[in-house]
């Protein structure tokens, strides 16, 4: 693992070019980028073909949920794009993740790692009961993290709070993907189940999504050289 690139900024921007001039104060060899669906549906391919062309990976945050041809064709869409990463949602279920496995499969040359989202980092247990489900967060994250490597995948989206017990029942090259990371002073905003930056790469995260911490500070590079600075002293 290189530890230079565990951070990948969420570009959650609604123009290509307030996008670019983030990509721009960023370093190619220390972070990666993703692109979510604000970005993507404002300004398509385009941006991506931008970014790779400025020398990124980009984890293309879409989280496909459709019927199982439907979402292995996007799937196959954003590898054919060159995308370093690409997801689905868990609850999509096995025949669809399998499908978008098999289609990925298929695109020539492509190493694109396909992960699937178990539950936003924005539920909490009452999100959960409101959608008919009497479970805690941390027990259908585990049930679909099982489900997904069981499917094929390489990895999950999940709260760095998940990612200890998830250590336990995965296979360690199984890749943990955490968003909800918030430094000790940052806003909170709608997301639920958080960790610290340091917190999440100690409990063993993969690569940690940050958006807002960064892209919203009044100096974003600053930002993110404490936030490497917290993980080196983390490691
Ligand atoms: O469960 C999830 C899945 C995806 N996200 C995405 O990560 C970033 C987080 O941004 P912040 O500004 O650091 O909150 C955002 O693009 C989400 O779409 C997530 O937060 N939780």
């Amino acid at each position: 693992m290189n530890d230079a690139k565990r951070v990948i900024v969420a570009l959650d921007y609604p123009d290509q070019l307030s996008a670019l001039s983030m990509a721009d104060q960023l370093d190619p060899e220390k972070c990666r980028v993703k692109v979510g669906k604000e970005l993507f549906t404002r300004a398509g391919p385009e941006v991506v073909e931008a970014l790779h062309k400025k020398g990124f990976d980009v984890f293309l945050d879409l989280k496909f949920h459709d019927i199982p041809n439907t979402t292995a064709k996007a799937v196959r869409a954003a590898a054919e794009m060159g995308v370093w990463m690409v997801n689905v949602h868990a609850s999509g279920g096995r025949r669809m993740m399998e499908a978008a496995r098999n289609e990925l499969d298929q695109v020539n040359g492509a190493r694109t790692f396909l992960i699937a989202v178990t539950v936003l980092t924005s539920m909490e247990r009452q999100d959960l009961a409101d959608i008919g489900m009497d479970i805690e967060p941390l027990e259908h994250v585990k049930r679909l993290a099982l489900l997904t490597q069981n499917s094929g995948l390489d990895g999950v989206v999940c709260s760095a709070q998940e990612v200890a017990p998830l250590r336990q029942i995965v296979a360690p090259e199984f890749q943990l993907v955490t968003p909800g990371i918030r430094p000790a002073d940052a806003e909170v905003g709608d997301q639920k189940r958080i960790m610290t930056p340091g917190e999440a790469i100690g409990a063993g995260s993969t690569h940690l999504v940050i958006g807002r911490p960064i892209t919203r500070a009044a100096l974003p590079v600053e930002a993110l050289q404490r936030i490497e600075n917290e993980i080196l002293a983390a490691r």
